[in-house]
C-alpha cells in the first residue's frame, strides 16, 4: 500500500494558479495571500512550493547549495524529464560547471567594457527618438521603443547577422513560457519552437559572429582556454535568449512608469542622473521577470516548515519586491527610494550578468527622451501581453509633449 507523503502540517496551502490568465493579468492580490499565508505556501495545483516574502527569496538565492539551478528553473525538473533544449551552462547550472562560463561573461558585460557602446547607444537613441517625434506626438511605446531600440542595438552589439532578427523576440517569448506549465501559452508557441531554436543556434557559430562583437569575444575566451570550444556557442546562446525580451519588457516597465507617474519624470528631467535609478527602480516595481524555480536537494527547513528534496520551489519576485515588510509604499514608483536590494535581476550566484547592458540600454533611451520631452501621459487603454514568467505589456499608447 503506497501512502501520499502529504505535505508538512506547518505549510499552508493554496490551490491557484500562478499561471492563469487571472493571475497573469494582476498577480497583486495572489501575492498578498501568499505572503500573507506563510514563509513558504504549498501550491497544491503543481505540487511546488511558493517564496513570496522578500525575506524567504533573498535567503533562498543566496543558498545555492539547498536551492539548486541544476534541475532546471522552470516548473520541469530535468532529472526526471529531457528539457526542451540543452541546458543553459549559466542559468541551468550549479559550481563547479557555472564557474568558467560566469567569469567569462562577467568580464565582456562588465561596466567598464561596456564604455566603448556608450556613445554609439546613446546616439542611437536619439535618432530613434528624433525619428518618432517627428511623426507626431501620440505612438505604441511598446513597438516604437520598448521593442525598436533593444532590436536596434544588441544584436549589433552581439555581432550576429541582420538576417532573422525577427526570430529573437518569438525565441525569447518561448523560453520564457517553457518556464511555466504546459498551458496555452506553451502550446501557442510550441510550433514555431524547433525553427527558432534552430536559427539561434545558429547564430552562435563562430564563423557568422562579427569581429568586435560579445560573440567574438566569447570564441576569442574559448580560443584562450577560459571556457572550452564546445561550450563557446552555448555562452553566446545565452545572450540570445536572456538578453532581448528582458530589455524589451525593462524598457515597457520603466516608459509605462513615467507615464504613470508623471511627477517622477519631471524629477528625471530636473535631475537627468536619475536615469540609471529610475530603472532599477522601474524593475523593481514592475519586475519584468515575474517568477523562476529552484529545486530543493536536501529536505529543506524553511522557518517551521520542511520543503521535500526534489520539490520545486517558486519564487516570486515580483512579491518580494512589493513587499510590505521590506519597502514603504511598495506599489509607488518613487524616483527619492533607494531601489538597491530589489531581487528583480535576482540575487547571489545566478544573479542577472547581463544588469549592466540593460541599464545602459535604459539610461541612454530615458536620456534621449528626456532631453526631448517635457510631458508624458497614457493617452489609451495599456494592454498586457500574457507570459508566463514575464510582465508584458502589449500595448503602451503614449502622448508626449516636447521640450
Ligand atoms: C530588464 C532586463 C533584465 C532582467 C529583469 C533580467 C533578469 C534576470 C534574472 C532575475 C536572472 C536570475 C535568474 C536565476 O537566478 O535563475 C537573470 C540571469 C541572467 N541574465 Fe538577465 N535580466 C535582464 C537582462 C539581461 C540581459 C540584457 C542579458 C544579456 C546581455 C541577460 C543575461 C542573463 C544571463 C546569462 C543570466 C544567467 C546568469 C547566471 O545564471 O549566472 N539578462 N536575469
Ligand atoms: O543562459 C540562458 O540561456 C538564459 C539565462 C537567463 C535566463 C533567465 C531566466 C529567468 C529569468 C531571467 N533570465 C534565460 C536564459
Amino acid at each position: 500500500m503506497t501512502r501520499t507523503i502529504e505535505p508538512h502540517p506547518a505549510l499552508p496551502v493554496h490551490h491557484g494558479d500562478p499561471f492563469g490568465h487571472e493571475v497573469l493579468e494582476d498577480p497583486a492580490a495572489f501575492h498578498g495571500e501568499l505572503r500573507e499565508a506563510g514563509p513558504v505556501v504549498h501550491l497544491a495545483r503543481y505540487d511546488v512550493y511558493a517564496m513570496a516574502r522578500y525575506a524567504e527569496v533573498h535567503a533562498a538565492l543566496r543558498d545555492w547549495q539547498s536551492f539548486e539551478s541544476g534541475a532546471g528553473v522552470g516548473l520541469s525538473n530535468f532529472r526526471t524529464e529531457p528539457p526542451w533544449r540543452p541546458p543553459s551552462l549559466l542559468l541551468e547550472s550549479d559550481p563547479p560547471r557555472h564557474d568558467a562560463p560566469r567569469r567569462v561573461l562577467s568580464g565582456l558585460l562588465a561596466p567598464r567594457a561596456l564604455r566603448r557602446l556608450r556613445e554609439q547607444w546613446r546616439s542611437a537613441a536619439a535618432d530613434l527618438v528624433d525619428d518618432l517625434l517627428a511623426r507626431g506626438p501620440e505612438f505604441d511605446a511598446v513597438p516604437a521603443l520598448a521593442e525598436a531600440f533593444p532590436l536596434r542595438v544588441f544584436p549589433d552589439a552581439v555581432g550576429i547577422p541582420d538576417e532573422g532578427r525577427e526570430n529573437l523576440l518569438p525565441y525569447g517569448e518561448f523560453l520564457f513560457n517553457a518556464f511555466g506549465p504546459h498551458n496555452d501559452l506553451v502550446a501557442a508557441g510550441a510550433p514555431r519552437a524547433g525553427d527558432l531554436a534552430a536559427w539561434v543556434n545558429a547564430q552562435c557559430r563562430r564563423e557568422v559572429l562579427a569581429e568586435g562583437g560579445f560573440g567574438a569575444q566569447i570564441w576569442a575566451a574559448a580560443d584562450r582556454g577560459e571556457i572550452t570550444p564546445d561550450q563557446a556557442p552555448l555562452v553566446v546562446r545565452s545572450l540570445l535568449s536572456a538578453g532581448v525580451d528582458t530589455t524589451v519588457h525593462g524598457l515597457g516597465a520603466v516608459l509605462h512608469a513615467v507615464a504613470t507617474f508623471p511627477e517622477q519624470w519631471r524629477r528625471l528631467r530636473e535631475q537627468p542622473h536619475l536615469a540609471r535609478v529610475a530603472f532599477d527602480e522601474a524593475v523593481r516595481w514592475a519586475s519584468p521577470v515575474q517568477t523562476f524555480f529552484r529545486t530543493a536537494t536536501t529536505d529543506v527547513r524553511v522557518g517551521d516548515a520542511v520543503v521535500p528534496a526534489g520539490k520545486k520551489i517558486l519564487m516570486f519576485l515580483a512579491s518580494a519586491n512589493r513587499d510590505p515588510g521590506r519597502w514603504d509604499d511598495p506599489a509607488a514608483f518613487d524616483l527619492s527610494r533607494d531601489p538597491s536590494g530589489h531581487v528583480g535581476f535576482g540575487f547571489g550566484i545566478h544573479q542577472c550578468v547581463g544588469q549592466h547592458v540593460a541599464r545602459l540600454e535604459a539610461e541612454s533611451l530615458l536620456t534621449a527622451l528626456a532631453e526631448r520631452v517635457a510631458s508624458i501621459e497614457v493617452a489609451g487603454p495599456v494592454v498586457r501581453h500574457h507570459n508566463n514568467t514575464m510582465r508584458a505589456l502589449g500595448s503602451l499608447p503614449l502622448r508626449v509633449r516636447p521640450a
